[in-house]
This record gives structure tokens, C-alpha cells and sequence, in this order.
């Protein structure tokens, strides 16, 4: 992945020799080369862990959608896999470190580094300063990869680089290349902890702007996320899927944890009873499900379902006779929705048209398009992607499906609006402008419906934090519609 602009007329010398190897994942055990010198037997972790950093970067792929595949192709499992994944994984997230002290190392900025020889100069990097790799080791293993794939001057170029960066651990690097805290704070944080400036602006207002809870919340982003699973009520319990291995979960009375292992290996996930989903996730929709409503309780509405991880939760919950409507815009997303849930109608629609009568829903879930921003976790590359311009669009929506899903709620009926995104414009902003506009609705205090989770936050808005709760930077708001409105 590369960041801003590649410079015209970029050569990209051993892009061919990339490609035209065709079966990356074929083995060159010890053959001896044209001239005779044996070639390092290949390394298939640190191969794997290369082609995810190239596919991202050539074809926008999802780090955490192909890496499952490209292992299973390779036939990596165990310790090689677990390898493989941290390498690409770590290297993804500290990108933005590692670019900064390679551009200390080399005469050339990153952007000009031909991008097949920058994703292993990263991958290199990141093994000299995240991991217990030898440093030799790290060095001779990437030289190779680079040797093997890109072409003999390339690796002559990345021994250089990688040589220099081993000279110092990772804080001695970081005195060095980051900007001083003082003199600026953000630049300070995002180099140090690997986000995009304009990422670590909005997190830091998202906390309140304390230095120190930033700099923690930015660290839990760079941590792998343990597995969280979901017992779908009635489906399965969370006894059941701590006997297959998990244990129970800190908050949600349906989760379990899988610290380490393939969830479809528990009997409950492989047979559709149970799902891996965040806890915050759960948490949401559950506290949805909590806010005492006067009168009829059996007609829900979730307005952006897909692919239907809070659906299948609310699908579960709602009582004999009750009945959830599931909508997304998106044909193969609704699709994914009808396949999560047991009993729910599903339906593809726009929100901000909507399908359905207005003023009839009992209670009404908005998960709304966001940037993603609280679940940075789970996706290893998506903090270079999302561009900070995508946020206005994003709130100019979010504000249109909260003031639609607040037109279907009947009266003294219930809306909660959700974002996996901490940012204050598409959280708090969202709500109080609708609300403003929306006159009537009242906003209820999102913590009540959450007792047994601390630290949510001044209220009355719910905020889950990665570093707080061990889980997705979830934002809830659960609005009232007026009676007889
Ligand atoms: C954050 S995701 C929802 C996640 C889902 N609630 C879950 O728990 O699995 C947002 C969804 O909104 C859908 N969406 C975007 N614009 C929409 C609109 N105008 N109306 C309905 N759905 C929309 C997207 O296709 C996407 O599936």
C-alpha cells in the first residue's frame, strides 16, 4: 500500500518478475540458479505475508477477507499461519512508523521506492522492530524474498535500507523520526503509533483530547482483537460454546471469547447457531431491546442490516409473535441478512426512502455507513484507505437514516442510532442536529440500558472504547419519539 501520490513515469522494475512467477505459492526448494548459486529455500510465511501486502496494495484487497484464503492455499496452518498473519497483519498497521524511519534510511522517499520492493522494506521493518526475530535473520529472509521476487538489484537495495534500520530498536528510532510532543502533539502520536494524522486528530477529540488516553487508544488499535462469539438465543448457549473451548465474556450475557483457534471449529458456529461478533456489537443491540416501551412491543425495525450481525442478535430477541424487519440498500448485503436470520423479513431498500409505513415500528435500529473508525482492530489496512473527506458525505447520510428511522418509530417508540465510528461528526454532531430538527424526540441516557459496562462515557450517549472494554469503539444514542407525535 502506498501513501499519496506515486511520482509519474515510475519505472516499477520487477513488476513483471512478480507477476510472471504466477504460482507465488509453488516452492523453490535449494535449485540451483542459472549460475549455479543454490537459491534459499522459500520462505512460505514471510511469501504469504508478502502477497497480502502486494494485493492490498495493487488490488485494494481486504487484508482480513484474503488472508484466510491465501493460507488455506498455501497450506499454512499452526504456527506458520499464525506467522504469516502477524507479519502481514503488524506490517499493515505499523506502516506508517516503518515508512518514516525507511525515509530516514534510504535517499529516497517512500513514495518513489519502486511499491513491490517498499511492501518487503515494511515487511523487513517490521520484523527488525516488532518481533523476536533475529535481526540477521530478518534481514538475510527479507533480502531473499526480495531476491526471489522483485530481482537481484532491488535486494541489493533493500540489504541497504534494512541494514540501516537494524542499527537502532524501535524507541531509538522513534526519538528520531517522530515530531517532538511538545512542539506538535498529533504528528507526535500518529508516528509513534502509526495512524494517520487526521485519524489521530479525530480520536483524540473522540476521547476528550487527554494525550495519554489517545496514546492508549491508538496502542489498543494495534492490537489483535481476541475472537468474540455470539450465542444466538435459542440457537445456542454460551455454556454450550464455553465447552467447546471459549469462555464466557466480560459483559454480554451472549458472548464468549475464542482466545486462540478457528471459531468454525466450534460445533455451534459450523452449524449457524452461533456467530462471531464484537461485544460492544451485541451490547447495542441489546440495550435497543432494554428501553421500556409502553403498550405493544412486536414490530422492529433494523434499517442497516447488512450483512446482519445485529439482525441476527435482534431476530433472536424479539418475542413470540414479535417481528423484525430487516432492510439494506444493497441486494447481496440484505442477502447476507436473510441468511443470518431465522425469521426476520428482509427487504432491500433505502432507508432514506423507506419501504414501510411511517410511525409503525415499536423500535428501530440505525447502524449506520460510517468510517470504521472503531474498528480499526479488525482491519489492518483500513486506516490508509479511508480518506478524511469521506466524512461529511458519510454524516450528510447518517443524519438522513436517523431522521427517517425517527418518521418510522410510532409514538413513545424507540431509536437507537449506532456507528462503529467514534467520531465526534458522525456520532454526537449526527444526533443532536437531528435532534434539533426533529423536534420532540427525546435523547434517553444510552448508559442506563447498560449496567453492567463502566466507563461508557459522560452520557447520554454510550461510547465503548477499544482500549477501556477490549472492544470495537461503538457509539450508541437511544432516542424517544414524542407520544401521540
Ligand atoms: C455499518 S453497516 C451495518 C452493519 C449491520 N447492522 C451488522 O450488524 O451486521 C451499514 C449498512 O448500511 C447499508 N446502507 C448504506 N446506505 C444505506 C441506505 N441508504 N439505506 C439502507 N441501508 C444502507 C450498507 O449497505 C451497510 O450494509
Amino acid at each position: 500500500m502506498t501513501r499519496g501520490e506515486r511520482p509519474a513515469g515510475d519505472r516499477r522494475p520487477g513488476r513483471d518478475a512478480v507477476r510472471g512467477r504466477g504460482g507465488a505459492g509453488r516452492p523453490a526448494t535449494g535449485r540451483a540458479t542459472g549460475r549455479g548459486r543454490p537459491r534459499p529455500p522459500r520462505d512460505e510465511p514471510r511469501n504469504a505475508a508478502y502477497d497480502l501486502l502486494r494485493a492490498v496494495d495493487e488490488r485494494d484487497a481486504y487484508a482480513n477477507l484474503l488472508m484466510p484464503t491465501l493460507l488455506r492455499e498455501r497450506g499454512l496452518s499452526g504456527r506458520d499461519a499464525a506467522l504469516a498473519t502477524e507479519l502481514a497483519y503488524g506490517t499493515l498497521r505499523g506502516l506508517g512508523t516503518y515508512d518514516e524511519i525507511i525515509a530516514a534510511c534510504s535517499d529516497r522517499p517512500p513514495d518513489e521506492i519502486d511499491p513491490p520492493v517498499l511492501d518487503a522494506v515494511r515487511l523487513g521493518a517490521h520484523q527488525l522492530l516488532k518481533t523476536r526475530v533475529p535481526p540477521h535473520a530478518a534481514v538475510s529472509a527479507t533480502v531473499d524474498l526480495v531476491r526471489l521476487r522483485v530481482g537481484a538489484g532491488a535486494s541489493r537495495f533493500a540489504n541497504a535500507i534494512l541494514r540501516k534500520v537494524a542499527t537502532r530498536d524501535l524507541p531509538a528510532w522513534l526519538a528520531i523520526v517522530a515530531p517532538e510532543a511538545a512542539a506538535d502533539p498529533v504528528g507526535h502520536l500518529a508516528v509513534t503509533h502509526s495512524h494517520p494524522r487526521w485519524i489521530t486528530s479525530a480520536l483524540r477529540d473522540a476521547v476528550g483530547g487527554d494525550p495519554a488516553e489517545t496514546a492508549a487508544l491508538l496502542a489498543a488499535d494495534n492490537e489483535r482483537p481476541v475472537v468474540t462469539l455470539v450465542a444466538w438465543p435459542g440457537r445456542s448457549t454460551v455454556d454450550e460454546l464455553v465447552a467447546a473451548g471459549a469462555t464466557p465474556a466480560r459483559y454480554s450475557p451472549h458472548a464468549a471469547y475464542l482466545p486462540e483457534g478457528d471459531p468454525a471449529a466450534i460445533p455451534a458456529v459450523a452449524e449457524g447457531r452461533a456467530g462471531v461478533q464484537d461485544e460492544a456489537s451485541q451490547l447495542v443491540a441489546l440495550a435497543l431491546t432494554r428501553v421500556p416501551v409502553a403498550g405493544r412491543d412486536d414490530r422492529w425495525l433494523d434499517m442497516c442490516a447488512g450483512p446482519g450481525g445485529k439482525a441476527a442478535l435482534l431476530d433472536a430477541l424479539t418475542g413470540a409473535g414479535g417481528h423484525l424487519l430487516a432492510a439494506d440498500q444493497r441486494h447481496h448485503r440484505a442477502r447476507l441478512v436473510y441468511r443470518a436470520t431465522r425469521r426476520a423479513g428482509v427487504v432491500t431498500a433505502d432507508g432514506t426512502r423507506p419501504a414501510w409505513r411511517p410511525g409503525v415500528f415499536d423500535r428501530v435500529l440505525v447502524d449506520a455507513p460510517c468510517t470504521g473508525l472503531g474498528a480499526l482492530r479488525r482491519r489492518p489496512e483500513a486506516r490508509w484507505r479511508r480518506p478524511a473527506g469521506s466524512v461529511p458525505e458519510l454524516a450528510a447520510l447518517q443524519r438522513e437514516l436517523l431522521g427517517s428511522a425517527l418518521d418510522a418509530a410510532r409514538p413513545g417508540g424507540v431509536v437507537g442510532y449506532v456507528t462503529c465510528s467514534p467520531h465526534l461528526a458522525e456520532t454526537r454532531v449526527v444526533v443532536e442536529d437531528v435532534l434539533r430538527r426533529h423536534g420532540g424526540a427525546e435523547l434517553l441516557d444510552a448508559r442506563a440500558y447498560l449496567p453492567e459496562v463502566a466507563g461508557l462515557g459522560d452520557g447520554p450517549y454510550a461510547q465503548f472504547w477499544p482500549h477501556r472494554h477490549r472492544t470495537d469503539a461503538m457509539f450508541l444514542a437511544l432516542l424517544r419519539t414524542p407520544p401521540g407525535a
